[in-house]
């Protein structure tokens, strides 16, 4: 298999093998939305003869990291001719990213997996977490603060990039894993007039609260089923809010819109302050939690000395990565006043772990100490998970909202 660019001349052939194997046949206007976005995308092939048979796109994505931000490639439309599965396509084109990271100073890549199974032997941990909260909508939303009584506004989606765009931004300082959004990835990511999945909800609304903007919410909603009774829906894409009684006033706003009687969000972050300050846990329930965002330390040196850290430490790490030999070995990791120092080491290790455990702690999401636990890293010296976990603690949990 040769693995080489994909001219913008092929782009419609990779597509057709993307919609080939996820199964899909989008209407024109998402074609060629998919097509745009494919251009703006580095494309990379696998090519059998002049057969394309496997593909990966990547987004230029920057990533919010404690204490700052990484540029970094986001993996997308991972895709293998069903008749050329199982022969070592995928790791090729996963071989080509790596050497692609190493070429362009890219500390780690970014994607989110369509299986679960699949990208762990790739060095990838899962290092955010998303829940899907549903509120009975049907009665009053009971909190126990008092929700911001400034007044709510509807925003033009057409002014949302403008308005939205630097609060959102502002966002990605307090918390690790979210990715830079330009005018073009709003408008073509989330404020889409017609919904990719279902096509009986709304155009996205937009609320505000305050002037200036102290928060907002991103929502589409579906009429009553009169077939089946089902209450009409408010599917909520995103909130974010100054405080605690901001969040408490969008919450309450979208629980109480007429015609409704369930809130549904996907994707919210596991910290959600809503699940504390809201009275009755029995209207308000976390249906289900996933994986988010799979993230692979690239350069393990870099990626550790690209973030900021909360507390001092002197640990040696013993890491295993079966794909990337340059970051295996025994790394001195020291972190004075917030900033970490990594050298090789022939001293005895503190912890032993593989890459994929590594990435999952890296933003703070994942408790080393929760990892010695299950078997997967082998602590040494007692207490060096519990220092790693203090020296990579952030003060926010993190979490990603654009899934790609
Ligand atoms: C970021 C994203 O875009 S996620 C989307 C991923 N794509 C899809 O789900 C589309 C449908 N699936 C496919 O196109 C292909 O099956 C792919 C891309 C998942 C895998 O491609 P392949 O070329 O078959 O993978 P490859 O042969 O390199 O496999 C490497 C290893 O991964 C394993 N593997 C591959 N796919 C899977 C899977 N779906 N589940 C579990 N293990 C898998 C293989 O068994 C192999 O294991 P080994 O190293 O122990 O031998």
């Amino acid at each position: 298999m040769d693995i080489r660019d994909v001219p913008e001349a092929h782009i419609d052939r990779a597509l057709a093998l993307a919609y080939l194997v996820f199964h899909e046949r989008p209407e024109d206007e998402l074609h060629k939305h998919q097509q745009e976005l494919m251009r703006e995308c580095e494309r990379i092939g696998a090519y059998d003869g002049d057969t394309l048979v496997g593909f990966v796109a990547l987004h230029r994505f920057t990533l919010s990291v404690p204490g700052g931000e990484v540029p970094c490639p986001g993996l997308t439309y991972v895709c293998v001719a069903p008749t050329h599965r199982r022969r070592g396509v995928l790791s090729d084109l996963i071989g080509e990213v790596h050497r692609r990271c190493a070429a362009e100073g890219w500390p780690l890549a970014v994607l989110w997996a369509s299986e679960d199974a699949i990208y762990g032997r790739f060095g990838f941990g899962a290092a955010t977490d998303g829940i899907t909260v549903e509120i009975d909508s049907r009665r009053p939303l009971a909190l126990r603060i008092t929700p911001d009584e400034r007044p709510l506004r509807m925003v033009d989606p057409a002014d949302a990039p403008e308005l939205l765009g630097p609060y959102y931004e502002a966002t990605r300082a307090r918390r690790p894993g979210r990715l830079a959004r330009d005018a073009a990835r709003w408008r073509g990511e989330w404020l889409v007039d017609k919904d990719e999945e279902d096509d009986e909800l709304s155009p996205p609304r937009i609320v505000a609260l305050g002037d200036p903007l102290a928060g907002y919410a991103v929502y589409r909603t579906r009429p009553e089923n009169e077939d089946t009774h089902s209450p009409g829906l408010v599917r909520l894409d995103e909130l974010e809010a100054d405080t605690p009684q901001a969040a408490a006033a969008l919450w309450s706003y979208l629980a109480s819109i007429d015609l409704t009687g369930t809130v549904r969000a996907w994707g919210r972050p596991l910290d959600d302050p809503l699940l504390l300050f809201a009275a009755d846990r029995d209207q308000v329930r976390v249906t289900g939690q996933f994986p988010a965002l799979w993230l692979r330390l690239v350069d393990v040196t870099a990626a550790l000395t690209a973030r900021s850290w909360a507390a001092d430490t002197d640990l040696v790490l013993e890491l295993r990565d079966d794909r990337l030999p340059s970051n295996a070995g025994r790394l001195r990791l020291t972190v004075i006043s917030g900033a970490a120092h990594c050298t090789p080491s022939t001293d005895p290790a503190d912890l032993t772990l593989d890459v994929r455990d590594l990435a999952a702690c890296y933003l703070g999401g994942t408790k080393a100490v929760r990892l010695v636990h299950a078997g997967l890293i082998g602590e040494h010296t007692p207490g060096a998970a519990d220092a790693l976990d203090a020296a990579l603690h952030t003060g926010q949990l993190p979490h990603t909202g654009d899934e790609f």
